[in-house]
């Protein structure tokens, strides 16, 4: 008998795999937690409209990666996004152009995940807590008892440490997954009723509880009004600041922006925080993606490789590969 193969995660590197395992002809069925796909690459609707509070561009090194990012921009989910860029350090904004070509979803950056689940069969708004062996297969339960199955492979692409809790059964393969950190971020959301008078789209940014800040308004599709701005803060920050509550985040990380952005910044007219628990992968690994095939158990996910969305999205390629490369042996 064959059954379907579950998908845990939604996020690019979950699409990726079944993207690839729908074209090979098997059946998937997709869950996630959130209510909507692209986790880390999601983005919020707001009265101010749909903010990137996550990935903010993606760029792309790698030949099978490069491929698939042509055809996202043949069918009109992604644009190059091409910034005023600058850099600030010890206080100090300049200018800092490059030749890196950006990529972004338009007219949000979930236009891509939403584009990669065409009708692939998916359950939202449902947290998968536990993955156990049925009679012969696999079956998944969610936080509200909920039973679903069976299946014949499962594919888990979630961060590591959700991934590691759902891989108990396989506790070899859980403890390998386990071992890769995440690192937590902060994201704010800030607009103003007047645009800022500054010519920057896009800042990294050095000695400062931000590592990035950006114009909404600046990228392919957005609204222009108000002038929104995303600004992320760096992990060190956000460690030492985990549990804040989100009016007094949004009030720090605004303090440092308008010392970094060197014009006048009025009081905001919106604001929001989002914490992104298991936002980076410590550490570059080169896994390609985990999997104790025998059991029928696999992970995937950008900590398998980069940390970078080019990285979640070749883990699920490869995620796939190993299932298909095991089925056909
Ligand atoms: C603030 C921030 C900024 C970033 N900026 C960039 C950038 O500019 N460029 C770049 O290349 N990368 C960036 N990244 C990294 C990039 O977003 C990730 O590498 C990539 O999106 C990860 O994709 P993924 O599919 O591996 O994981 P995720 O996107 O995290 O997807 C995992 C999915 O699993 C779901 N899930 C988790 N647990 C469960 C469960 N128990 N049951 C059901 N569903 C579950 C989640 O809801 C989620 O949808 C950024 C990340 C953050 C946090
Ligand atoms: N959780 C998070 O916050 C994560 C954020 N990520 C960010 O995602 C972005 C994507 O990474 P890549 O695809 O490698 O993109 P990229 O090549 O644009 O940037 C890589 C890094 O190089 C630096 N950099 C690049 N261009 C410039 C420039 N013009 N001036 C000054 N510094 C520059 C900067 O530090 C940046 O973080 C980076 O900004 C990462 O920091 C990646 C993963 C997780």
């Amino acid at each position: 008998m064959t059954f379907p193969i579950a998908i845990i995660g939604t996020g690019i590197a979950g699409l990726s795999a079944a993207g690839a395992l729908h074209a090979a002809g098997l059946e998937v069925q997709l869950f996630d937690k959130g209510r909507g796909s692209g986790g880390r690459m999601a983005s919020k609707r707001t009265e101010v409209g749909a903010l990137d509070l996550g990935a903010q561009y993606f760029t792309c090194r790698d030949r099978r990666f490069a491929e698939a990012v042509q055809q996202w921009r043949d069918r009109g989910w992604i644009a190059e996004w091409q910034p005023s860029l600058y850099d600030s350090a010890n206080g100090t904004l300049r200018p800092s152009q490059d030749e890196q070509i950006r990529w972004i979803g338009t007219p949000r950056m979930s236009a891509l995940t939403r584009g990669l689940l065409g009708d692939m069969p998916v359950r939202f708004s449902c947290r998968i807590t536990e993955v156990f062996h049925g009679k012969q297969h696999w079956m998944l339960q969610d936080a509200d008892g909920k039973a679903y199955g069976p299946f014949n492979q499962v594919v888990v692409a979630t961060p590591s440490p959700e991934a590691a809790q759902l891989l108990a059964a396989a506790p070899k393969l859980a403890s390998s997954v386990a071992s890769v950190a995440m690192e937590p971020n902060w994201a704010v959301a800030l607009s103003f009723e007047q645009p800022l008078d500054t010519p920057v789209d896009g800042c990294f940014i050095q000695d400062s509880p931000l590592e990035w800040a950006s114009r909404n308004h600046g990228k392919p599709g957005r609204a222009s009004q108000p002038d929104t701005w995303v600004l992320q803060a760096n992990s060190r920050w956000t460690r030492q600041y985990l549990d804040l509550v989100k009016d007094q985040v949004i009030e720090q990380l605004y303090g440092a922006f308008a010392e970094m952005i060197g014009c006048t910044v009025p009081e905001p007219v919106f604001g929001l925080a989002h914490r992104w628990l298991y936002g980076r992968p410590v550490g570059n690994h080169g896994w390609g993606a985990l999997a104790d095939s025998s059991l029928g158990l696999y992970a995937c996910g950008d900590w398998c490789l980069s940390g970078r969305v080019e990285g979640a999205w070749l883990s699920g390629q490869a995620v796939a590969r190993k299932l298909l490369q095991h089925r056909a042996s």
